[in-house]
């Protein structure tokens, strides 16, 4: 639905010049949730920024359903961007109107009959719970009673696209996690094509179907988000991970542990079904090799359970190999640590 060809774009002139994204190429399914993950300054919001061409590329194409973006007059790109939504971090709400005004500002600037108006903020408003917060002003709301405003405004003109500019980073956890619930709601129930950036792991873990993971300008690392996750091939996708779930201190200690003199630490990634089988016990009682679990994780992404385990294989190593073949076999993904 969406891509992005050779994107490139660079900040002021001559001696000033800063490069923020360089020939970068990218595609978006339809209703699906797309990541772009990386650490401040790689060029997150300056992606998402062109998308909607609120930022201009210096080059390269911006194509939603076939019509490349750059190339639309003045008056149909307002037209395109009226379906493209797109709520921010700090929510950029009109402080001097109420809840009820906020919504229905988009709606008022293209002469939305008030009838119309007033029949769709009424239905935003109960998509996103603040019923009972409509004559506020944005000042007495709590910052997530105000991201669910920016949601109901950037969902009031029907967009196909909704793009969130780090919408949860001004949250706390429990607040992230109830935003991150509603994205995923209207994401399901209007096929709605969602992209967002973040520098947290665990906002891409709990809603995206697929991420890219984004450096100095460019995208280092895509895919499905259990594929990346689980076998991160680039540093910077490593480092978020173990930041996320501090591993690197985890592991340091469990290497450091008194051991015998054939010892092997591995970490052992479930996904789906496999992590609830007993595959584990299984081949160990096979092989006669003895393990101790240094670390243990069960989770989801998204909707997919997974597990990852860290062991340590103790016994003959012929045998540890023929555990480690064995759990391959199994489809587990082994990863040899020492
Ligand atoms: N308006 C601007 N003028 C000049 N340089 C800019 C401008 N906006 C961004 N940049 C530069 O472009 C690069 C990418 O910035 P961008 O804001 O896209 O990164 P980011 O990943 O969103 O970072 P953060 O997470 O800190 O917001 C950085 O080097 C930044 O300094």
């Amino acid at each position: 639905m969406i891509q992005l060809e050779n994107l490139t774009k660079t900040y002021g002139k001559g001696k000033n010049v800063t490069p923020a994204l360089s020939e970068l190429n990218l595609s978006i399914e339809r209703g699906e949730i797309f990541g772009v993950i990386g650490h401040s300054g790689a060029g997150k919001s300056t992606l998402i920024r062109c998308i909607n061409l609120l930022e201009r590329p210096t080059s390269g194409r911006v194509w939603i359903d076939g019509v490349d973006l750059t190339r639309l007059s003045k008056s149909a790109l307002q037209a395109r961007r009226r379906k493209i939504g797109m709520i921010f971090q700090h929510f950029n709400l009109l402080s001097s109107a109420t809840v009820y005004d906020n919504i229905a500002f988009p709606l008022r600037l293209v002469k939305t009959p008030e009838k119309n108006v007033r029949a769709k903020v009424e239905e935003l408003l109960a998509l996103v719970g603040l019923e009972a917060h409509a004559s506020k002003y944005p000042a007495q709301l709590s910052g997530g009673q105000k991201q669910r405003v920016g949601i109901a405004r950037a969902l009031a003109s029907d967009p196909d696209v909704l793009l969130c500019d780090e919408a949860t980073s001004a949250l706390d956890p429990q607040t992230t996690d109830s935003i991150l619930k509603l994205l995923l709601d209207i994401n399901r129930r209007f096929n709605l094509t969602i992209v967002l950036i973040t520098h947290e792991m665990h906002v891409i873990q709990s809603i995206c179907d697929r991420v890219a993971v984004i450096h100095q300008g460019g995208i280092v690392e895509k895919g499905p988000v259990a594929e990346v996750f689980l076998k991160p091939q680039h540093a910077v996708t490593r480092d978020f991970i173990s930041r996320e779930y501090s591993q690197a201190e985890l592991l340091d200690t469990a290497l450091a542990a008194p051991h015998g003199a054939s010892a092997l630490a591995v970490k052992i990634s479930f996904l789906g079904d496999k992590t609830y089988q007993s595959i584990l016990s299984q081949t160990v009682r096979q092989t006669g090799v003895d393990f101790a679990i240094i670390q243990g994780t069960i989770s989801t992404l998204k909707n997919v359970p997974y597990g990852q385990l860290i062991v340590r294989f103790e016994g003959e190593e012929a045998l540890i190999r023929r555990t480690i073949e064995i759990l391959t076999g199994e489809g587990l993904d082994v990863e040899v640590i020492e």
